[in-house]
């Protein structure tokens, strides 16, 4: 965890994500980066300068047989406010709507979920276990598939909930989280969604592995391109800039 805190405080950091009083809410799936970062705030609010507070919130996406008593019982050990809120959205998405894309339609749905369960428990922050690998292919997505230089940012302001997200593991690599994940034998919630491994997202992991097995830079260069050039993550630019999300 020593050095997954170390990258999470540099890009909190960096960014300014963590204000003194804040009171952030860690968007949990039951994935072992959500965990990972549940974890890592968690330990970060021992130490950190701006003193801050946890809840952690999980919106169930309404497949059978999903349970999250695994993570209940870790944000007890964690000391960290637990809510889970059930839903429609698998329903919704792959039944009453039948999208042809239904990722998209659902992280839509899970980001308002998210947030609206944030506003409700008091919360102004937002933070999402975007990794450093979720960084590259969202940016690899954007160029391929609509021709833009685009990526999501470290923080963004939500104008109309007044809620800022926060993206603390934009530095960290996905291999330290399953090391972590596996080594602490995080209570990981199996996800039973049948897009999960077949989509373009999946096309971008290959093609990144592939690129940087001929270049062991590969990320790093893509990595200094973004956060060199795309104004949202420009640090100076970052710190007061407002964006919106849904
Ligand atoms: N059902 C959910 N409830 C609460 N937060 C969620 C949920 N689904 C996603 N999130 C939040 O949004 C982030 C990005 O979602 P995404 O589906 O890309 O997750 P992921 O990369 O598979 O990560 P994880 O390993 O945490 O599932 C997650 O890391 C988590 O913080």
């Amino acid at each position: 965890m020593k050095k997954i805190l170390s990258r999470v405080r540099r890009a909190v950091d960096d960014y300014h994500m963590i204000a003194d009083g804040d009171r952030i809410a860690v968007g949990v799936s039951g994935g072992k980066d959500s965990l990972t970062l549940l974890c890592a705030l968690a330990g970060l609010r021992r130490f950190y300068p701006n003193k801050f507070e946890l809840a952690a919130v999980s919106l169930d996406m309404g497949y059978p047989g999903v349970s999250f008593d695994g993570v209940k019982q870790l944000c007890e050990s964690l000391d960290v406010e637990y809510v889970v809120r059930k839903t429609d959205i698998a329903e919704v998405v792959f039944q009453v709507r039948q999208e042809t894309n239904p990722c998209s339609l659902c992280a839509k749905m899970r980001r308002g979920g998210v947030n609206d369960l944030a506003v409700e428990l008091g919360c102004n922050k937002v933070a999402l276990g975007h990794h450093n690998e979720d960084v590259l292919e969202t940016f690899f997505l954007s160029l391929f598939y609509e021709g833009r230089l685009n990526c999501f940012s470290p923080v963004t302001y939500l104008s109309r909930r007044d809620i800022h997200v926060i993206r603390p593991m934009v530095y960290v690599p996905e291999g330290e989280i399953k090391g972590y994940a596996r080594r602490q034998a995080l209570p990981i919630v199996h996800n039973p969604c049948p897009m999960d491994g077949h989509s373009r997202r999946q096309d971008m992991k290959e093609f990144i592995s592939q690129k940087t097995k001929e270049d062991k830079f590969f990320k790093t260069k893509i990595m200094h391109a973004i956060s060199t050039g795309l104004p949202s993550w420009i640090r100076e630019n970052a710190k007061n800039r407002e964006g919106e999300e849904q």
